[in-house]
C-alpha cells in the first residue's frame, strides 16, 4: 500500500510500499519519528485522509477492500468494524454534550441499540474503562485529561469493532496515567479479540504494550518483528537509535530525536537515493547511497524470495538493511 499527497509544490510520497497484517487480539506497534508516515498510514486504513491523498494497493478488513467500498459501506464499517482513537482525541469531544450521549451516538447511528439499551451499554462501557457509570452525565470539562481519553476509548469500543487504531493515545497524559491507559487498552483488546494498531514515536511505550513492532522511516517499514526482540535487539541502525532514545516506558528525560543521529528525517519530496537513512547512518556502506534493501530476516537465514516481504515479516524479525543480508558486502564503511 502506498500514499502520495498532491500539493502545489509537487507529489509527497508519505507512505511507500507497506505490507502489514494484524490478527484478532493482536497489538501491532507502529514507531517512527515525526513525518515518517505513521499517521498517514493510520488514517488511510479508514479512508480518513484529505482529498489530496492518492492511495494505491489494497487494505483488507476481514477480506473486504476498504479502498473499493462505496460511501454507504464505508460509513457502516467506521466505528462498527474499525475505529480510531486520535492523537489528542480527548479534545475532539463535543464540549456542550454529555459524554454518555457521545458514547451512545455510534450505537444509535448504526442501529446497534435503541436509546434505552444504549444507555445501559454506555454504563457498562464506562465501567470497563474504569469510570463510574454516573460519569455518563458529565460534560467533558468536568473530566481530567486521562478520564476524557478513557471516554474516547469507550467510544472506540462501543460498537465492538474488529480493529482499533490508536494514534499516540497517551502522549498528552502524565506518566502514571499513561501507563494505566496503556494497560487498559491492552487488556480490553486481548479480552475481546480486537486487533490493535498503536502508533507512537516512543518505542518503549510500544514495546510494553504490543506483540509486534514495525519501525517506519521516510514512509517505509525498515524493521519489524516481535516487540521485545525489536526493542532490545534492533538490527536496523535506525531501530537501534530509536530504542536508545526511549530506554524506559514514559521516561520524561527521553529524547524526541534519537541520540547519536545527526540531521533531520528527510523531506519526502527530496528523498536521498538508495537507502533513505544512509545520510544519517553511522554504519552506512558506500553502496547504501544507491542500493535500497527490502525487509530481510534479521538472523540472515535464507528465505524464499517470494515469501520474504509479506508473510514472513509478520512473525519473523526482519530489517531492511544491508548489514542483515546473508552475505555481507565486501566493502569498507
Ligand atoms: N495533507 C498533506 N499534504 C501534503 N503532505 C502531507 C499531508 N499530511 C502529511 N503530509 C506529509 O506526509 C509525511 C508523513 O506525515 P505523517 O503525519 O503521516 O507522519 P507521522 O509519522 O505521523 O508524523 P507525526 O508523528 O508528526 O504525526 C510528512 O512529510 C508530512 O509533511
Amino acid at each position: 500500500m502506498a500514499v502520495t499527497y498532491r500539493s502545489a509544490a509537487g507529489d509527497v510520497p508519505a507512505v511507500r510500499g507497506i505490507s502489514l497484517e494484524v490478527a484478532e487480539g493482536e497489538a501491532l506497534g507502529l514507531a517512527g519519528e515525526s513525518g515518517s508516515g505513521k499517521s498517514t498510514l493510520a488514517m488511510t486504513l479508514l479512508r480518513l485522509l484529505p482529498k489530496s491523498a492518492r492511495v494505491t494497493g489494497e487494505i483488507l478488513l476481514d477480506g473486504e477492500d476498504v479502498l473499493r467500498m462505496n460511501w454507504g459501506r464505508l460509513r457502516a464499517v467506521r466505528w462498527a468494524s474499525a475505529s480510531v482513537v486520535f492523537q489528542g482525541a480527548q479534545h475532539a469531544l463535543n464540549p456542550v454534550r454529555r459524554v454518555g450521549e457521545q458514547i451512545a451516538e455510534p450505537l444509535l447511528v448504526h442501529g446497534i441499540a435503541a436509546p434505552a439499551e444504549a444507555r445501559t451499554r454506555v454504563a457498562g462501557l464506562l465501567e470497563q474503562v474504569g469510570l463510574p457509570a454516573w460519569r455518563a452525565r458529565s460534560y467533558p470539562h468536568e473530566l481530567s485529561g486521562g478520564q476524557r481519553q478513557r471516554v474516547m476509548i469507550a467510544m472506540a469500543l462501543a460498537c465492538s469493532p474488529r480493529l482499533i487504531i490508536a494514534d499516540e493515545p497517551t502522549t498528552a497524559l502524565d506518566v502514571m496515567i499513561q501507563a494505566q491507559v496503556l494497560t487498559l487498552i491492552r487488556s480490553l483488546i486481548a479480552d475481546r479479540g480486537i486487533g490493535l494498531i498503536m502508533i507512537s514515536h516512543d518505542l518503549s511505550v510500544l514495546a510494553a504494550t504490543c506483540d509486534r513492532l514495525a519501525v517506519m522511516y521516510a514512509g517505509r517499514v525498515v524493521e519489524t518483528g516481535p516487540a521485545r526482540e525489536v526493542f532490545t535487539g534492533a538490527r536496523h541502525p535506525y531501530g537501534r537509535a530509536l530504542a536508545e532514545a526511549f530506554p524506559t516506558v514514559g521516561d520524561p528525560s527521553s529524547r524526541m530525536a534519537p541520540r547519536g543521529l545527526g540531521g533531520d528525517p528527510p523531506d519526502p519530496m527530496r528523498l536521498p537515493g538508495g537507502c533513505s537513512f544512509h545520510p544519517r547512518c553511522p554504519v552506512a556502506l558506500p553502496s547504501c547511497a544507491w542500493r535500497e534493501v527490502e525487509l530481510w530476516p534479521a538472523d540472515g537465514a535464507a528465505v524464499d524470495p517470494a515469501d520474504h516481504v509479506t508473510r514472513s515479516t509478520e512473525t519473523r524479525h526482519t530489517a531492511a538493511c544491508v548489514h542483515v543480508l546473508p552475505e555481507p558486502e565486501e566493502e569498507s564503511a
